[in-house]
């Protein structure tokens, strides 16, 4: 897969994990975040992942900053972006499963790095299931 990934100051160290374990799986992984701890403004590095998604140059985009949120809301400003605020593998697969979505945000300071992993394994493996979401997904979005 194709996938895009940005963070923070405070997803570091969650990313670096993340992409090693994702690049070992063979996919192909654009790094947009920050690669040290100083300070910076989480937007600046999840609106390249966001616009990689909406352009279809990602598969897939994945989000990390202390809570998840500011992250999670830079990334739902773009059109075809459903970016989804994950703190459990359960969360997690219902997050594809019945919304679609196709970013995910992890709050590193609120999640271990062991279940940040699994939420990106689950991310990845889980299926939208159609039919009754699809309907709800279509009235998602406003012109
Ligand atoms: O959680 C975040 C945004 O939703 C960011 O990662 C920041 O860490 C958070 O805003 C706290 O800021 P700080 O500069 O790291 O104290």
């Amino acid at each position: 897969m194709k996938l895009a990934i940005g963070n923070d100051h405070a997803g570091t160290d969650y990313k670096n994990t993340i992409v090693d374990y994702l690049t070992s799986q063979g996919h192909e992984v654009k790094n947009y975040g920050t690669d040290s701890e100083e300070s910076v403004d989480y937007p600046d590095f999840v609106h390249p992942v966001a616009t990689d998604v909406e352009k279809g140059n990602a598969d897939f985009g994945i989000i990390i900053c202390g809570s998840g949120n500011g992250a999670n809301m830079t990334a739902n400003k773009h059109q075809k972006v459903r970016s989804a605020l994950c703190w459990t593998k359960e969360i997690t697969a219902l997050a594809r499963e019945h919304n679609d979505a196709n970013v995910l945000s992890i709050p590193a300071r609120f999640t271990s790095e062991p279940q940040a992993l699994e939420m990106v394994k689950t991310f990845l493996e889980t299926s939208f299931e159609g039919g009754r979401h699809q309907r709800r997904v279509d009235k998602i979005a406003c012109s």
